[in-house]
């Protein structure tokens, strides 16, 4: 268990779904540890009932807004019932609000599924500088034969058995990276920064209590430490939307020009959503959705924050 070398005299086979940032960096960690690695995009040459036929591992890096349709094509073909899921995407669907796991365990209530997300800025993985990552699920053998496929000397990989806590650390994060890009756009000091985040944090945790995630999560990997890393690093997307709208770009501008996925734009929408329907306060992210729309300036959304009444720190 500890020594990821050992799965290599076991290989498994791994169809990764999706050829983006994500998806490749993944399939690479993956191949360099001796495993056979299949990718799909849809803009390939091979089915997708090719790339998952006799797998044992189907992990799916596609953007939010593919999953559920990419998830009922895989339904239509033979699988084994031993196949795994792994699910990367950081998003959550509009119409429902439910989590990408969610989506694909409804769709494969028989299968386990396991949840990957961690502070893993995917140029960085490329480069192999090292990093550390959660798989997460409800049956700990899935999550262990994960970690197996995707362990090595620059990937530190942990098991976690609260895939719900895990995945919305990672999604819900986005929607703070914006905030932290507005505030060094705005050069608001590191003061600031630590405010933001820090009360950011209490927000993610404020909702996935709601949600039924625990606590704890959210200061590991896939919480504290994706914010860590998303909100202070230029390589991130969703740090990049929220710093070129404090220099006076529109959403518009900012994506049409934008290399790849930031999913913390639709993710702010969908939380917004589920935190009226649920009456949970989350100010950081509201301010963030009234940017996102146009409505107010940063310097706007900066005051309405400072703003608000005062009161006790703690307050999940
Ligand atoms: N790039 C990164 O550093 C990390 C990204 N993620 C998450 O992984 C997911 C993918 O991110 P990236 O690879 O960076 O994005 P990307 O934009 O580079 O790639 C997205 C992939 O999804 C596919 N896709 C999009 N819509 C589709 C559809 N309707 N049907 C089929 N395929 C579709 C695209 O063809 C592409 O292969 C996102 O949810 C992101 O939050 C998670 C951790 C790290
Ligand atoms: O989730 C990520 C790093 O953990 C990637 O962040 P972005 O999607 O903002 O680039």
């Amino acid at each position: 268990m500890t020594n990821p070398k050992s799965e290599i005299q076991n290989p498994k086979s791994v169809a990764i779904l999706g050829a983006g940032a994500w998806g490749t960096a993944l399939a690479n960690l993956a191949a360099a540890n001796g495993h056979e690695v299949r990718v799909w995009s849809r803009h390939g040459s091979q089915t997708l009932e090719a790339v998952v036929k006799d797998v044992h591992i189907i992990l799916s890096a596609i953007s939010m807004t593919g999953v559920r349709d990419v998830a009922s094509q895989v339904h239509s073909f033979p699988l084994s019932p031993e196949t795994i899921f792994v699910t990367a995407t950081k998003g959550l669907d509009p119409q429902t609000t439910c989590t990408p796991s969610q989506i694909w365990q409804t769709i494969f209530p028989n299968h386990a599924v396991v949840v990957l997300s961690g502070p893993n800025l995917s140029k960085e993985i490329q480069m192999q500088l090292p990093a550390a990552t959660v798989v997460a699920s409800n049956i700990p053998t899935a999550a262990e034969l994960v970690q197996l496929v995707f362990s090595s000397h620059r990937f530190r990989v942990y098991t976690n058995s609260d895939p719900l806590g895990v995945e919305l650390g990672g999604t819900l994060k986005n929607v703070i990276a914006i905030a932290a890009g507005v505030c060094d756009g705005l050069q608001l000091g590191t003061n600031a920064k630590a405010a933001l985040v820090t009360r950011g944090l209490t927000e993610i945790i404020r909702v996935g209590n709601n949600w039924g995630a625990k606590t704890g999560t959210f200061y590991g990997l896939s919480g504290l430490g994706d914010l860590l890393a998303t909100c202070n690093s230029p390589l991130s997307r969703n740090y990049q939307v929220g710093y070129q709208l404090a220099g006076g770009k529109t959403l518009t501008e900012i994506l049409t020009n934008l290399q790849g996925t930031a999913e913390g734009v639709n993710t702010c929408r969908v939380l917004i959503q589920r935190a009226k329907q649920q009456n949970i306060a989350v100010p950081i992210t509201e301010q963030v959705y009234h940017l996102l729309q146009g409505q107010i300036t940063p310097r706007q959304a900066l005051d309405e924050l400072m703003l608000r009444d005062i009161k006790p720190e703690y307050n999940y």
